[in-house]
């Protein structure tokens, strides 16, 4: 599998001929290197709806007529731009064809900010993901606190790979964001959502060599760059 990372805390996973994109914040991300009119995908799915995760969906569905994936009211938000959805909640699975994926809980909001008319509306429940492809089990947890059920998830799930926020301010700091891994049970982490704004920046060469202590997998990825798992 592909991992495309576009900066912040969107992650583009690319096999045999298919893509999803999660949340894609690129044109306003200072540090990304890519463009919106790069992405090829199928799919995008949203963790939330915070701007800094939704800003691009609509270009990047329109132009690729992909089908947004996300809770009921923000993919219903979505559907009303014109886009192709597909809805979901919490604890719900579902097969995209060539993956199964199920939306899991994360602590955080999701508020839709309509900027120009100074409104704010309810986005549903944030979320994240964990994806099943073709043997891999991958995890992007979204914007979230640290919480005890990251335990069962563990349990339930064997995760090969593991997206964690750890900016701290607005998510998990980079201490909690460890022990994340550990009661995920992830063999492998990528550090997301640090160093876009400066109440976010982070260390994150040194999150990951505590992770390699631990006996855990990481490997930071700069905005750009990809993986091959
Ligand atoms: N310097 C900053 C700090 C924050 N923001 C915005 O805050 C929001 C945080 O949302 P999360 O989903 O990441 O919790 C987001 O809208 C950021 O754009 C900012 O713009 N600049």
């Amino acid at each position: 599998m592909e991992i495309w990372y576009h900066g912040h805390s969107c992650v583009q996973l690319t096999r045999g001929g298919h893509s999803l994109i999660i949340d894609p914040f690129i044109s306003g991300n200072r540090l990304a290197t890519t463009k919106p009119e790069d992405v090829k995908a199928e799919y995008v799915l949203l963790t939330h709806g915070h701007p800094d995760h939704i800003l691009d969906t609509v270009p990047i569905a329109k132009s690729n007529n992909a089908t947004v994936i996300a809770t009921f009211e923000l993919a219903t938000y979505m559907s009303w731009q014109g886009l192709n959805t597909f809805a979901m909640n919490i604890g719900g699975r579902a097969s995209i064809g060539f993956a199964e994926i199920e939306m899991i809980q994360a602590f955080h909001s999701s508020g839709i900010v309509l900027e120009e008319e100074k409104k704010i509306i309810y986005g549903g429940m944030p979320g994240g993901y964990v994806i099943k492809w073709d043997g891999l089990t991958i995890l992007h947890s979204g914007d979230t606190a640290l919480f005890s059920d990251m335990k069962l998830i563990g349990q339930r799930h064997k995760i090969d790979l593991a997206f964690l926020p750890i900016g701290d301010v607005f998510t998990m700091g980079p201490d909690d964001a460890a022990l994340a891994a550990e009661w995920l049970g992830a063999k492998a982490v990528v550090p997301l959502h640090f160093n876009t704004f400066p109440p976010i920046v982070q260390d994150a060469d040194r999150f990951a060599a505590g992770l390699r202590d631990k006996g855990i997998q990481s490997q930071v990825l700069q905005p750009g760059e990809k993986l091959t798992l």
